[in-house]
């Protein structure tokens, strides 16, 4: 995202983990001592499976509260009102068994728009994920790639701040993946705050401004993507990018 504003130093954190503990059966599955993200551009967030990438993403979102520590968003803690300001996507999407169109209608319904306006958006919306035209489609019928593309348009139909990610295209082959990853990028240049797990580092290159580095629910690295990209400053961070097995 070269044509994005780099990360300043100053940069305030548009959310932060401070002090994050979970554990479960005497296992700690997440321990996060301070995490800010504060980038303008797609913070990728990397590592191995099991690694405690999902669970965070989770407490940052409000979905799962911790069993210690805390998660702010622009200084407040995760409540009801910075949840409004969020929106997520998962790794199959979730789809209402109604048509395209009335997958968006309904969480614009819900937002308070009137009919013609939500009939305006739905058709930019649209056009935005191509797939005018599939409008009376029934949203099941869809193709992965497709489906995944109206889940990413239903999220972004409530303008949010903070758009999480998990695992979008681990599913899908190369071109609906580009199709996704323009979406995304598009999002992000619009001002949306992208926070994305992937496998691929490939996708991480492409999309990353920030990379964060799980490794056995502690974060291993993290910090701008090209530096991580070119001088990982983790033992975790040089075995990854090596190709090497990070447990
Ligand atoms: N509700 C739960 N109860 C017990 N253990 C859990 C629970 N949720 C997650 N875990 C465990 O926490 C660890 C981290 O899981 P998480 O899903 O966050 O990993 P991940 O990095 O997202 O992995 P993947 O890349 O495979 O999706 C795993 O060992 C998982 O089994």
């Amino acid at each position: 995202m070269r044509d994005l504003p780099i990360l300043e130093s100053h940069d305030r954190p548009f959310l932060r983990a401070e002090d994050l503990v979970i554990t479960r059966n005497g296992r700690r599955l997440l321990d996060v001592a301070d995490l800010a993200l504060g980038g303008t551009g797609p913070t990728l967030f990397l590592g191995p499976n099991g690694a405690g990438k999902s669970l965070l993403l989770r407490c940052l979102h409000g979905l799962i509260v911790a069993d210690r520590g805390r998660v702010t968003q622009d200084g407040q803690p995760i409540g009801a009102e910075q949840r409004r300001r969020q929106a997520m996507v998962f790794q199959t999407p979730v789809l209402l068994r109604r048509s395209v169109a009335a997958n968006l209608d309904y969480v614009l319904k819900r937002r308070g728009l009137a009919r013609g306006a939500r009939r305006a958006r739905i058709a930019g919306l649209l056009e935005e994920g191509g797939l005018s035209g599939k409008d009376r489609q029934a949203a099941r019928s869809l193709s992965g790639g497709e489906a995944q593309r109206l889940a990413i348009l239903r999220a972004l139909a409530c303008d949010p701040e903070i758009l999480f990610l998990d695992e979008p295209t681990s599913a899908l082959d190369p071109a609906a993946t580009q199709d996704i990853e323009t979406m995304i990028l598009r999002a992000a240049r619009r001002g949306t705050r992208i926070v994305m797990i992937t496998h691929d580092i490939g996708q991480a290159r492409r999309l990353a401004h920030d990379i964060v580095l799980m490794q056995g629910g502690t974060v291993a690295e993290s910090g701008p993507a090209h530096d991580f990209f070119d001088d990982p400053q983790s033992q975790a961070g040089r075995r990854f990018l090596a190709g090497g097995l990070v447990l």
